[in-house]
């Protein structure tokens, strides 16, 4: 089946399955035609219109590039025609409501990993799809056990599309000669072990006791408590994490740390964050705080930030247990745990 199955046939099946299945089809579809239009510019690099050039700051306070802002007009044309109840995207201060018949709502991270764009890195667009709630304006409140379909599409060698659908994950990659994204990879299944670590180890001075602790075992390799040596990766972008796990395991830590601004990390739980848990944990792996699952998590606001540590299950799990330690949570500044809130359904 690998190589012959197209994406819109997949769809196709999949949305006579359930009653949500439509829509959920429908939106994936258009945000993979989206996805080759945003290819087409990030793969233009210094020649397109849109350069890596900065054009001002999101309502997140982040740098905004030139082509955060077309990939985000892109998807929200694509999406716009069909009927959608909420549309939430990192590049907008509020959720934008629109069809009050509409069964789903959609979060979008546009571009994702756009500091690194003039590089020539691998960057990418990730989504979350959720049931609309009886009030839309809750829509983006949700558990991300909610989540309806999630998936994430990589710029980079190759445009993959990386989708669950609820049960498992495919990768979809796209066929330069035909056109339309093929499966390339069905039911992608993460060890439940890893050898390899990613984290910006240039904040090390500021993370967490339990953070510190996880990491310094993983270099102690086999002279350590884990018994088998780690290699190291930190590329920066998180779909391109994402995608390296999903092919060879591993596990990706952006902790909360001491930095202004930092006592949740880095990443966005409604577009960042509850995708990727929704993704890794359908194959197989885990995704935390540290503290807690990140699906049981709903956002306070739409664009909260919080603590992602995601992939292979006993090592997610190891970082919990030393979460746990008392000795090193004494340790821990307590205003960074009094800064968090999340709803807690
Ligand atoms: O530069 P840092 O602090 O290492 O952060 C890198 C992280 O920031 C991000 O670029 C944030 O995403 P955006 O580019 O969408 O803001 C992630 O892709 C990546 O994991
Ligand atoms: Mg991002
Ligand atoms: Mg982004």
């Amino acid at each position: 089946m690998t190589g012959q199955l197209r994406l819109d046939d997949h769809l196709q099946r999949y949305s006579e399955t359930a009653p949500h299945a439509l829509a959920v089809a429908a939106a994936v579809d258009a945000i993979a035609a989206a996805s080759l239009e945003i290819a087409d510019l990030t793969s233009s690099g210094q020649l397109a219109d849109a350069s890596g050039l900065t054009t001002g700051r999101n309502s997140d306070g982040d740098l905004q590039r030139d082509l955060d802002v077309q990939a985000d007009a892109i998807l929200r044309r694509c999406l716009g025609k069909l009927p959608i109840a909420a549309l939430a995207s990192e590049e907008m201060r509020e959720p934008q409501l629109g069809d009050r018949e509409g069964s789903i709502c959609v979060a979008i991270d546009p571009l994702d990993g756009s500091s690194n764009i003039d590089i020539n890195m691998t960057v990418g667009t990730i989504f979350s799809i959720l049931p609309t709630p009886d009030d839309p304006g809750l829509a983006f409140h949700q558990r991300g056990s909610a989540q309806l379909a999630a998936g994430f599409i990589t710029y980079g060698p190759q445009t993959s599309l990386v989708l669950t659908l609820g049960d498992g994950v495919d990768i979809f990659t796209h066929d330069r000669k035909s056109g339309c994204f093929r499966l390339a990879r069905s039911s992608v299944q993460i060890g439940e072990s890893c050898e390899e670590f990613a984290i910006n180890g240039s904040n090390r001075r500021h993370w967490d006791p339990p953070v510190r602790a996880f990491i310094d075992e993983c270099l102690a390799g086999v002279e350590g408590p884990a018994n088998h040596n780690f290699n190291m990766r930190w590329i920066g972008s998180l779909v391109a994490e994402a995608y390296r796990i999903l092919t060879r395991g591993g596990v990706f830590l952006y902790p909360s740390d001491a930095r202004p601004g930092y006592g949740d990390g880095r990443l966005r739980l409604t577009y960042e964050a509850h995708p990727m848990a929704f993704i890794i944990e359908q194959a197989g792996g885990s995704a935390s705080t540290g503290r807690e699952r990140i699906l049981d998590l709903a956002a306070r606001d739409l664009h909260q930030r919080v603590p992602l540590i995601m992939g292979s299950s006993n090592e997610v799990r190891r970082v919990e247990e030393l979460h746990c330690d008392p000795l090193l949570v004494a340790s821990v500044s307590a205003p960074l745990f009094a800064r968090r809130g999340f709803f807690r359904l």
